[in-house]
């Protein structure tokens, strides 16, 4: 069995002996330019046209991450970038979850506490108690409630909040309410005050957090992105933050990465911004995942993971 792996910063070294402990029977390779020798499966983040073009004898390419807009999002201008029939798969959780929860639970509380608004006043020295948040008036909505946004949202309802979450099924989990489909997002997003979005990039969800949208949270609303830099129409977030529609946002993701210098986002004092660091890959749990995965195709049984390319994620 060949292995071909590429990822434009990951220790090759590292996933290399890894991935060989984990599957002695396997050649593994880095894929370089120019090597069109057979291989079996690919590992790949935002791999180059020309590693998978013509490899219809794959029996599966595995994305290195939970999103795989890098490689759908470029399918139309570069059909040869998957190669047709090849299954696709993704890392599901492999240790994003519990990242994801710590971000989504550490700035929730950041917020709740009103800890941005004591920061404000401590630049102004001033000694001021303000009026305590109740949970009763701090409702999570998260965007997206698939592997990570059912962990975030398990979380947060440990925190005592209102939780309810969007997606496009309708999802049964005790104590968080579910709206699914474009005609329940209003009802969604109706008295929601801290916006968690874990979405997927798919052209449906492209720009969706826009003006319209930030209009129908509640007073005081907050947004947390965590998921992709497309969800988010910047110009109408800043407005929103300077009419005040807006409390606070916290950005993990942006269109263009790294943010720009000159981005108005950098210099927002009710902006906080991480180098998209939310959740990175494990590199043990995701070469585990793979191991298990790659084994199960070998023998022909049930796998998890697999990407739907028709719905985009
Ligand atoms: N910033 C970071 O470091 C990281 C960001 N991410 C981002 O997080 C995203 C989510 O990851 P993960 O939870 O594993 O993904 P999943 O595929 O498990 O979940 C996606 C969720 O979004 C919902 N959804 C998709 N399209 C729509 C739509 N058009 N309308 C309503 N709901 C929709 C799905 O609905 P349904 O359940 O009905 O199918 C599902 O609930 C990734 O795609 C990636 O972009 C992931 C890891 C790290
Ligand atoms: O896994 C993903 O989709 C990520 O964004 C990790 O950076």
């Amino acid at each position: 069995m060949d292995i071909i792996f590429y990822h434009p910063t990951f220790d090759n070294a590292y996933w290399l002996t890894h991935l060989q402990q984990h599957l002695p029977e396997a050649r593994v390779r880095v894929w370089q330019p120019g090597d069109n020798q057979p291989a079996d499966y690919a590992l790949v983040w935002h791999p180059p046209v020309e590693m998978l073009a013509g490899r219809q004898s794959l029996k599966a390419v595995f994305a290195l991450g939970a999103g795989v807009d890098a490689i759908l999002s470029r399918l139309k201008t570069h059909p040869d970038l998957l190669p047709q029939g090849v299954p696709l798969y993704r890392l599901e959780d492999t240790g994003m979850a519990r990242q994801m929860q710590e971000y989504a639970v550490s700035q929730v509380l950041h917020w709740f506490r009103r800890f941005d608004d004591y920061q404000a006043q401590k630049q102004q020295a001033q000694w001021q108690p303000l009026d305590e948040y109740q949970p009763d008036q701090f409702t999570i909505g998260i965007l997206g409630a698939g592997v990570l946004g059912s962990k975030v949202a398990e979380s947060l309802r440990a925190w005592g909040f209102p939780v309810c979450c969007w997606s496009r099924s309708r999802k049964a989990w005790p104590e968080v309410q579910s709206f699914a489909g474009q005609h329940e997002l209003d009802a969604f997003l109706h008295g929601t005050r801290v916006l968690i979005n874990l979405l997927p990039n798919t052209p449906e969800t492209e720009n969706i957090i826009n003006r319209a949208l930030l209009d129908k949270l509640a007073d005081g609303a907050y947004l947390l992105n965590l998921a992709r830099g497309v969800h988010v129409v910047e110009q109408d977030l800043l407005d929103a933050l300077n009419e005040g529609t807006l409390k606070a946002a916290m950005l993990d993701v942006f269109r263009q990465e790294p943010l720009p210098q000159e981005s108005d986002l950098w210099r927002h004092p009710r902006v906080a911004i991480t180098p998209h660091v939310a959740a990175v890959t494990r590199p043990l749990e995701a070469i585990r995942y793979i191991a298990e995965t790659i084994n199960a195709l070998e023998r022909g049984e049930a796998t998890r993971g697999q990407v739907d390319l028709a719905r985009g994620y």
